[in-house]
């Protein structure tokens, strides 16, 4: 089986529309709606043409697909925000704490608020990773997942100093979301999988606008709402493991939505951008060597497969088919990670 990665292109709307039917909702960054698919793919367009020296940090969107070269057909995707926050404000909970002493009653009382916060605003966002489910559990997840990171470390100047991700909240078996219940639920008027089909259509901004902005205090939020803060859907939990090796970490940053954890990383961190080799091809032919993604190419042109590779004093000797499916030739520059 041969998969390469790529820049999506208006002509995967079908595939994408059709995996995004299979997330089962809650899934801000792929909804299922052809309209806001087309939307992102020409946004996508417009940042993959935008080229040249000294380009200023701008909000560009990214989206990759991962076709299997055999058949043609794409059976993932992922994203990539360069900056957020920047036209539209961007907004989180934070969780913090404030503690209170009474000397009459001898008592230090302790409270968890969560307090509305553009912080993140100016990171850069890895987001909308997903498999086909046939696909899942053979390592596409990772070759999708981590390609980004070498994206990144080839188009480093049009990324913030920090990345985020958000994973999805709790949704309970009814489709429900108890934190939503708990606070957006109070001011909206609309169920949650109202508010998520509201949102696949129109966007998340009318979360943030009608948002409660003072702090909330989590004891007086329901039981079910407080253990949800901060845990990701059970879905979620390999796209988690996979930020955690990447160096990425939840500091106490929830989706205002649905209370899903905000995974944070300095992007210098991010262990597959700071381990990524980025030197020339000096062999094609290479019959055995250490598993590796091998990526080629800037914008549009971006591929990233797996491979073989072996570091050498001049440069990278790859195999011939990593060679043929990233169009490489000897004396291309490639960047590297183990496997
Ligand atoms: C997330 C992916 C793409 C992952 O693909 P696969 O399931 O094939 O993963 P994989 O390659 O088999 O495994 C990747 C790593 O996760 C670990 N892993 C797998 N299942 C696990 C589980 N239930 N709990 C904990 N860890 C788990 C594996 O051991 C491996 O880590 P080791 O190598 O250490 O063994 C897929 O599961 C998927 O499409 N899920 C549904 C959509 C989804 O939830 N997407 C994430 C949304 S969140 C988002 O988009 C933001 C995050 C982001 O973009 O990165």
């Amino acid at each position: 089986m041969s998969f390469i990665i790529r820049a999506a292109t208006p002509a995967d709307l079908q595939p994408l529309y059709e995996m995004a039917k299979l997330t089962g909702g809650g899934f801000t960054n792929l909804p299922p709606d052809r309209n806001s698919l087309t939307a992102k793919l020409e946004r996508a367009g417009q940042s993959f043409a935008r080229d040249g020296e000294d380009l200023d940090l701008a909000d560009e969107l990214f989206v990759m697909v991962l076709e299997n070269t055999e058949t043609g057909e794409v059976r993932g995707t992922s994203q990539l925000f360069t900056q957020v926050g920047q036209s539209l404000p961007f907004y989180s909970y934070r969780l913090t704490t404030l503690t209170q002493h009474s000397i009459e009653l001898e008592r230090t009382v302790t409270a968890e608020m969560l307090v509305l916060t553009n912080d993140l605003g100016g990171c850069s966002e890895v987001g909308g990773l997903f498999l086909h489910p046939n696909e899942r559990a053979g390592g596409l997840g990772l070759l999708l997942a981590r390609s980004r990171y070498l994206y990144i470390a080839a188009h480093r100047e049009r990324f913030g100093d920090r990345i985020l991700a958000e994973l999805r909240g709790i949704i309970d078996d009814r489709g429900g979301s108890p934190f939503w219940d708990a606070i957006g639920g109070k001011f909206f008027g609309m169920s949650f999988q109202e508010a998520d089909e509201f949102n696949a259509v129109n966007g998340n901004q009318f979360i943030a606008d009608l948002m409660p902005k003072h702090p909330v205090y989590t004891a007086l939020l329901s039981e079910e709402a407080r253990k949800v803060i901060g845990l990701p859907h059970p879905n979620g939990r390999a796209a988690m493991r996979m930020l955690e090796n990447e160096n990425f970490s939840y500091e106490g940053y929830v989706d205002i939505f649905d209370g899903g954890p905000t995974m944070l990383a300095r992007t210098d961190n991010v262990t597959s951008i700071k381990n990524a080799a980025h030197v020339p091809v000096v062999d094609i032919e290479l019959e055995a060597g250490e598993k590796a993604l091998i990526a080629a190419g800037r914008l549009a042109n971006f591929r990233c497969c797996y491979g073989a590779r072996e570091l050498r004093d001049d440069g990278i000797a790859i195999d011939s088919r990593a060679a043929d499916l990233l169009r490489v030739a000897k004396g291309d520059m490639v960047w590297s990670i183990a496997r």
